[in-house]
């Protein structure tokens, strides 16, 4: 799925204006097809995000016997089929470019009967796997992989599983939650502490789903041996998508644009924090709750920025958007600096590299960090950058070009579709100048 022969055109639009819907959000859609396949009963999942990631994991189950239907775009129904109810798939089980998938995945399969393979595409295919297999390991899976510790992975199954105690390394709610997914199955208690609280969907939904839980920020722990039990879940609009319309009117001048319905969870919004301490306009309005989620209406409007400290404590609550972040330092007046992210070199791309080299090539002053970058605003040039089949750095520099002095070809875009399927159509509707090709 990585089309390095993909790229984009984006140049200076207009003022971004409108009321846009962004799609499902990811985490949670991966969640709800992993439940529902494994409760008891059927669960209707809306809202469900039409990303090449998400897709793949609901590939994956139907590889394992669960039947999911799609009545509409963004609809499923899965039919669940219990804890123990997968079959083994013949053939490996793909990935695709999902991080969250793979890990998550780990944690299901190691609790089953049959062994499985794990694949995924060549981004997938480097990043870390110790961080699950380890702590799953201790709980008595045996998950092979190869000796760098990347994928493809070979889990057996029929290993009995017992809970632990673990206190994660790096803060990671992929890990957390390979974890507690495992614990589904493991004989006695499985408790997670973190450095820092992560996302807690997993937590939230398997309350929703009927099984008892005991969570707190930071901390979750369950026990095996109860049953999930079906129910709808409800997605709400994906934080991360809408990021890069928070970012993008915030630097264009004259923008004020409306996000409806958007995804709150607090270890999500750490970007807002992060922009309004640069000076961002963005108002919080219609808040509500949909699928046991807070929601909002993000009003944006164009504000100069100015450049700022990010607080440390904010990194797991924007993991995922410090590509965009990088790109409203590089608007900003003044300094930028981010601390406390190496994380970042370990997703989809090494994005702090990744960003760095673009923005430089479009005549930025950044300074990498092994753990962040110190970012110096400017005018930005036009040039040629390369997203490394990373989506979230192919959609910041769409927003780079967009203010830029001439235009930006940005190299090895497919990926988009992973997380933001319909994101030049919704983008150029409401000014970006921005053509595939
Ligand atoms: O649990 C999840 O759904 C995710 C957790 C984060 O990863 P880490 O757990 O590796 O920080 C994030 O980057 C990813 O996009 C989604
Ligand atoms: C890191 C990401 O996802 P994943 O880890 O699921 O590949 C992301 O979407 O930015």
């Amino acid at each position: 799925m990585s089309g390095s022969t993909q790229h984009w055109t984006a140049s200076r639009g207009r003022a971004l204006r409108g009321t846009i819907r962004v799609p499902g959000d990811k985490s949670v859609s991966h969640r709800a097809v992993m439940l529902g396949a494994l409760a008891e009963g059927t669960t209707r999942i809306t809202g469900f995000l039409e990303g090449e990631d998400t897709r793949a994991t609901a590939r994956v189950f139907e590889q394992l016997g669960v039947r999911i239907e799609t009545p509409s775009a963004s609809e499923r129904i899965v039919h669940g089929v219990g804890l123990h109810g997968l079959r083994p798939s013949a053939s490996a089980l793909d990935c695709g470019n999902a991080g969250t998938g793979m890990r998550l995945l780990a944690g299901v399969l190691a609790g089953q009967r049959f062994d499985s393979t794990l694949v995924g595409d060549a981004s997938l295919s480097k990043r870390p796997m110790r961080r699950v297999i380890d702590p799953l390991s201790r709980m008595g899976a045996r998950i092979d992989a190869t000796g760098d510790g990347v994928p493809p992975l070979h889990v057996h199954g029929g290993q009995p599983l017992h809970g632990i105690e673990y206190t994660l390394p790096v803060a990671s709610a992929q890990v957390k939650s390979a974890l507690l997914l495992a614990g589904l199955y493991a004989k006695g208690t499985t408790r997670v502490r973190e450095p820092h609280p992560t996302r807690d969907y997993t937590e939230r939904m398997l309350q929703a789903f009927g099984w008892p839980i005991r969570f707190g920020p930071g901390e979750a722990e369950l026990e095996g041996g109860h049953v999930l039990r079906a129910t709808d879940v409800a997605v709400p609009a994906d934080f991360s998508s809408a990021a890069f319309f928070l970012v993008a009117a915030s630097v264009i001048p004259g923008s004020r644009l409306t996000l409806e319905r958007v995804g709150m969870n607090p270890r999500r919004t750490g970007l807002l924090a992060a922009l309004r301490l640069m000076g961002a306009d963005i108002r919080e309005e219609n808040a509500g709750e949909q699928g046991g989620e807070p929601v909002a209406d993000l009003r944006v409007s164009y504000a100069p920025l100015h450049g700022a400290v990010v607080p440390e404590s904010l990194v797991p609550d924007m993991i995922d958007e410090f590509p965009a972040l990088f790109v409203a330092a590089a608007c900003a007046t003044g300094t930028t600096t981010v601390s406390g992210a190496a994380e970042l070199r370990v997703k989809e791309s090494d994005r702090i590299a990744t960003m760095a080299a673009g923005l430089r090539s479009l005549g930025v002053a950044i300074e990498e960090t092994p753990d962040g970058a110190i970012i110096l605003g400017g005018p930005l040039e036009g040039g040629r950058v390369d997203s490394h089949g990373d989506h979230r750095i192919a959609m910041s520099f769409a927003i780079a070009a967009q203010v830029a002095q001439a235009p930006v070809r940005i190299d090895d875009v497919a990926n988009v579709a992973t997380s933001f399927p319909g994101f030049v159509e919704l983008a150029s509707g409401v000014g970006f100048g921005l053509e595939p090709g």
